[in-house]
C-alpha cells in the first residue's frame, strides 16, 4: 500500500477580474495522480504557475482539492495532521525567536515538556551543524543556516512525510550544492517520505527517486522518470546526465525558452 496517495486531483479557484465586476474560475490543477512509497524521495517539476503548491498544499491538507482525494496510509486526508509538515521556500522562521526557541516551537504546541523538547531540538541542531548557533536569533543567520534551522525544526516534529516547497530556490549555488547533499544523508538516516518541489531539474534528479514532471495549467502529471542512480547523489555526477535529459524532455513542451 502507498504511503501518501493523491487519486484524480482536481482544484478550482474563483479568481476577481475587473476591479470585481465579474468571477472567473481558474482550472489550477486537473486529474493529478500519484503514488508514494513509504520512505520515498519525490520531486516536483513543472512550467510556473502548472499548480505544483496547490497540489502540495491539498497533501498537507491545508486546502481542499475541488475533485479526487489524498489517501494517507489508506485513510483519506481531510485537514492539517502532525504526521505531514511543510518546509517553505523561506522566511518561515520566528525572527523574534533564538534558533533553539525555533526548533522546539513545533514540540511546544504539542505539549511536550522543556527538557524533553530541548534535548530533541539539540539533537537536530547537530545533525544541521548549528549546535553553535543555537542561542542566535535566525537575522544573524545566514540563507543555507537559515533554512538548516527550518529542516531542523520539521524533522523535530518527527513527522512521516515531509513537503517541501522550493527550499533551497533562495540559496547561492554553492549553498545549495551541500544542502543537496546533506538532505540526502538526513533523509537515509530518517527515513522520512519526502515530497519536494524545485524548479531545478538537475535538483531533481539529484534528490529524487523519482521526478513527477507536470504539464503546464492546468497542471497534471504528465511523466514520471525514475531516477536509479547510487546515493549520496552529488549535482555534478556524470550517471545523473541521462535522468536531467528525460526530465528535460518533458518538460520541453510545457515550458517557455526563458524558463529552461
Ligand atoms: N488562492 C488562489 N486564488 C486564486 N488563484 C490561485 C490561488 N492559488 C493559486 N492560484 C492560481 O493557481 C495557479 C497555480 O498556482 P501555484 O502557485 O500552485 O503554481 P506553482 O506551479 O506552484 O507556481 P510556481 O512554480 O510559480 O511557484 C496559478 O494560476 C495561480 O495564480
Amino acid at each position: 500500500m502507498a504511503k501518501l496517495e493523491a487519486r484524480n486531483i482536481g482544484k478550482h479557484f474563483n479568481s476577481v477580474q475587473g476591479g470585481g465586476q465579474s468571477q472567473q474560475q481558474v482550472s489550477a490543477i486537473d486529474n493529478v495522480n500519484l503514488s508514494i512509497e513509504d520512505g520515498q524521495f519525490v520531486c516536483l517539476v513543472g512550467p510556473s504557475g502548472c499548480g505544483k503548491t496547490t497540489f502540495l498544499n491539498i497533501l498537507a491538507g491545508l486546502d481542499r482539492p475541488s475533485e479526487g482525494e489524498v489517501v494517507l496510509d489508506g485513510k483519506p486526508v481531510t485537514e492539517t495532521g502532525p504526521e505531514r509538515v511543510m518546509v517553505f521556500q523561506e522566511n518561515a522562521l520566528f525572527p523574534w525567536l533564538r534558533v533553539i526557541d525555533n526548533v522546539e516551537f513545533g514540540l511546544m504546541v504539542k505539549g511536550v515538556e522543556k527538557a524533553k523538547r530541548n534535548g530533541i531540538a539539540m539533537q537536530y541542531l547537530e545533525m544541521m551543524q548549528l549546535t553553535k548557533f543555537a542561542d542566535a536569533y535566525t537575522y544573524q543567520l545566514s540563507g543555507g543556516m537559515k533554512q538548516r534551522v527550518a529542516i531542523a525544526r520539521a524533522l523535530a516534529i518527527d513527522p512521516e512525510v515531509l513537503l517541501m516547497d522550493e527550499p533551497f530556490a533562495a540559496l547561492d549555488s554553492q549553498t545549495r550544492d551541500l544542502l543537496l547533499v546533506e538532505l540526502q544523508l538526513i533523509w537515509a538516516r530518517t527515513k522520512k517520505t519526502i515530497v519536494f518541489i524545485t524548479h531545478n531539474i538537475t535538483e531533481s534528479v539529484c534528490l529524487g527517486d523519482k521526478v513527477a514532471v507536470f504539464t503546464k495549467r492546468p497542471g497534471t502529471i504528465k511523466k514520471e522518470v525514475a531516477v536509479d542512480y547510487r546515493r549520496p547523489r552529488l549535482p555534478e555526477d556524470d550517471g545523473l546526465r541521462e535522468y536531467q535529459r528525460k526530465v528535460l524532455d518533458e518538460l520541453k513542451g510545457e515550458i517557455a525558452a526563458k524558463e529552461l
